[in-house]
């Protein structure tokens, strides 16, 4: 285990950053002795594998969730050393967007203009200064050591800038770079809070304004997510399930366990595909299908876009209770594919295929089923907490495609459901161009009769902070689930 506090004495001569051959260039740092070639791994292998997952994430576009794990398996690192790589890979790449505005103003220069690989341990090393118990000298020096192996030419200009960054502690970091919360309270909300300042203004918008609770919110898209898992109604007791992860019930969804800490590891329930790993917003919008009342036939049911299969799993499992069955349908076969997996022992059948096709295929006829999910594509907005990079990542113009794909397959649904039947409209983004825009969008251009059932009525009773419907906004800061929006639509004619 490396210790991440003890360092070997150093004391770098300050130097100001921005000088002739920053960020690029011969070594810098006024050490002496040579400078390691680049690619040496440094002695810090915690601190490695972070780097190497940020890089990864902006430089290949990858997935920090989906990197990192393959970095501390390559590197066989795990206990401290991986829980600390973990903590700085997730912090640096949610901070990116405040702290590339304190070293730029450190560096006197733009981090565009920054080599990437130094701009990257520059993010990873003041994001231990501003936000760790690292000791400022530890946070310096292993930063200089890895911009030495990952871009030697930058390594004196790190030093300068990290000891200018470390001059000035977070708090009056921020009051200097901030916008006034007056003059401008969506810019200072974003830089304090780690947001893009759009995502703020959509968050606040779709909060009515209220300035207090997206700051609430914000604060509660900076948290690791915990983990819920999702009892199978009719497979598994919520009760004995949480008694076997030693974890407690959810406090909306009657199918959700918390799980204490970390992750899901060998559950056997999990294994045996009696429970699944579930987001309990995600548990309360698909269960709102099911709850919705339909007159007549009941065995038709739809997931028009079922990938990766989390929802399609909850809803098989309510089907084989009530002599249903699942058509799921998902346009990514390899997320197809998935879905089998999830639905297993269940009576789903997946069909990889384009969800819009309602009507021109066989396999999803026109007013041919009683209940109908659309969990459609969308920003993820309402899920930041579990995708560290994805806030710097999307941007405002990724909107209209989105949006008219989501009009899209709202407008099959409406086609694929009978008269009588029920819609669910669902995203895991609170954008209000992707919740009511869409929803209000999709059923004026329709020439079928919609009406909207009250969607606070298909959640469980006494649920608070659902508004004043008929759709409802859930919150990671009110229900403590990401931000799931549900629409529920009645085929009139
Ligand atoms: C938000 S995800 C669905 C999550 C899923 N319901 C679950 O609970 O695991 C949206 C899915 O829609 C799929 N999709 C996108 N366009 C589609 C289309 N035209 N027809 C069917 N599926 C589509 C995406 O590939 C993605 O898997």
């Amino acid at each position: 285990m490396t210790d991440h506090r003890a360092s070997r004495p150093h004391n770098p001569a300050p130097r100001r950053p921005g000088g002739p051959g920053a960020g690029r260039g011969q070594d810098r740092d006024g050490r002496g002795g040579r400078a390691p070639r680049a690619g040496r791994p440094p002695s810090d292998p915690a601190r490695q594998a972070a780097y190497e997952a940020i890089a990864a994430t902006h430089r290949d576009d990858a997935y920090a969730n989906l990197v990192l794990p393959q970095i501390l398996r390559d590197m066989r690192l795990g206990g401290r050393d991986a829980a600390f790589a973990t903590e700085l890979t997730y912090g640096t790449l949610r901070a990116t967007g405040t702290l590339d505005a304190i070293i730029a103003a450190a560096a006197g220069r733009e981090v565009a203009r920054i080599d990437p690989p130094a701009r990257d341990a520059l993010r990873l090393g003041a994001y231990q200064l501003l936000h760790t118990r690292v000791p400022a000298h530890a946070a310096v020096n292993s930063t200089v050591d890895l911009v030495r192996a990952v871009a030697p030419g930058a390594a004196g200009f790190a030093n300068a800038v990290m000891r200018e960054i470390a001059g000035t502690d977070l708090d009056a970091w921020l009051t200097r770079l901030a916008p006034d919360y007056e003059a401008d309270p969506v810019a200072h909300l974003a830089l304090v809070h780690q947001h893009p300042a759009w995502i703020v203004r959509a968050f606040s918008e779709a909060l009515g304004g209220d300035l207090a609770e997206t700051a609430r919110l914000l604060v509660e898209d900076n948290q690791p997510p915990p983990v819920h898992l999702c009892a199978r109604p009719g497979l598994i007791d919520p009760a004995e399930l949480a008694d076997e992860v030693g974890g407690a019930p959810g406090a909306f969804s009657p199918y959700a366990v918390y799980l204490p800490g970390g992750a899901p590891g060998d559950v056997l329930a999990l294994a045996e595909g009696r429970a699944h790993v579930q987001d309990e917003g995600s548990q309360l919008v698909a269960s709102a299908l099911v709850a919705a009342e339909v007159e007549g036939e009941d065995s038709r049911w739809l997931d028009l876009c079922a990938g990766p299969g989390g929802k399609a799993g909850l809803l098989g499992a309510f089907a084989a209770q009530r002599g249903a069955r699942v058509t799921a349908v998902e346009v990514a076969e390899h997320r197809a594919r998935l879905v089998e997996r999830s639905v297993a022992n269940l009576p789903v059948t997946v069909h990889a295929m384009d969800g819009r096709l309602v009507g021109d295929d066989p396999r999803l006829p026109a007013g041919g089923f009683d209940r109908v999910l659309v969990d459609a594509p969308c920003t993820g907005l309402g899920s930041l907490r579990r995708r560290p990079e994805a806030r710097w990542r999307r941007r405002p113009s990724d909107l209209p495609p989105l949006t008219r794909l989501q009009r899209e397959l709202l407008g099959a649904a409406l086609r694929a459901v009978r008269p009588g039947g029920v819609v669910a409209y669902v995203t895991c983004s609170p954008h209000t161009v992707e919740t009511q825009v869409t929803v209000t969008e999709a059923a004026r251009r329709s020439d079928l009769g919609v009406d909207f059932v009250d969607a606070r009525t298909l959640l469980p009773a006494g649920m608070p902070g659902l508004g004043s419907g008929p759709t409802v906004q859930l919150w990671p800061h009110r229900h403590g689930t990401d931000a799931m929006f549900l629409a529920a639509l009645r085929r009139t004619s």
